[in-house]
């Protein structure tokens, strides 16, 4: 397996957003997590990077954890959060070339890999050297995506990744993800892209109220295709709502 993780919990002063949460991933999954606005995705997210302490529970990365095996864990980890953060007085190019030393690669093989990557994703690659500060947002996610990706992770985890792309850079994205989700690699997704979700997951988690209301496969989840995904999960999280025009009628008069 490669992430466990047992009795999650957190807090934010009175507000409980996990509670004693239980996940396993295995190898050569793609988990996309699923799940209203301020439900708790990149608390999670954040807590597996620990970038956040959790108040209980424990995480394992391929049988690691981080109070025994931190540097460890972190090389073997590569994320995008959501908010992106990036060094913005640097050109694009510079600070891939900046994560690649982090990570201590050859510079040989740096160049490959930014050259190869951001000629995928980017059409104008003279944009990267130019200062982050004067991106796009998404151009700037570009960039992170890339960075996280650059040197090759065992675990890819990625915070609502197609958000800011536009259809052309996300459908790239998807492929990407694809190819990189071998048997030996988990990349984990936060998304309410449900499109593009459904293109690349192999495994779907909803987060409700601390907990994980469904988690298992996605054919499980679409009833083997006979539910689309955004209805699966409208069905799951109101099942008792059925929104009646009469109620919004106000608006078209
Ligand atoms: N540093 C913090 N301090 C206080 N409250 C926080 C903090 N970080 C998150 N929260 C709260 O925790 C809850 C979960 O937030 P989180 O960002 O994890 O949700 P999310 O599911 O990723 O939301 P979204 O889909 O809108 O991105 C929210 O109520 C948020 O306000």
């Amino acid at each position: 397996m490669s992430i466990e993780i047992s009795g999650l919990s957190k807090s934010f002063g009175k507000k409980q957003v996990l509670q004693a949460l239980n996940l396993t991933i295995a190898q050569g999954q793609c988990y996309c997590l699923l799940g209203k606005n301020g439900v708790g995705k990149s608390t999670f997210l954040n807590s597996i990077l620990d970038l956040i302490k959790p108040d209980a529970g424990t995480i394992h990365l391929f049988d690691k954890n981080y109070a025994q095996h931190n540097l460890e864990i972190k090389q073997d980890l590569g994320a995008l959060c959501e908010d992106n953060p990036l060094i913005e007085e640097f050109t694009g190019l510079e600070y891939l070339n900046f994560v690649a030393k982090l990570y201590r690669l050859p510079q040989q093989e740096a160049d490959r890999r930014i050259k190869s990557l951001t000629d995928y994703f980017f059409t104008e690659t003279e944009s990267l050297q130019k200062n982050i500060a004067g991106y796009s947002t998404g151009m700037k996610k570009k960039v992170g995506i890339v960075a996280a990706i650059l040197h090759k992770p065992r675990v890819l985890l990625l915070d609502e990744p197609f958000t800011g792309l536009d259809p052309i850079a996300a459908q790239l994205l998807v492929k990407l993800i694809r190819s990189y989700s071998t048997p030996n690699r988990v990349v984990l997704i936060s998304s309410h892209d449900l499109n593009y979700v459904e293109r690349v997951a192999t495994h779907i988690g909803v987060l409700n109220d601390g907990q994980l209301m469904y988690n298992g496969s996605i054919q499980e989840f679409t009833m083997n295709g006979e539910s689309l995904i955004d209805q699966a999960l409208f069905q799951l999280l109101l099942p008792h709502h059925h929104a009646n025009d009469a109620d919004i009628d106000w608006m078209l008069s």
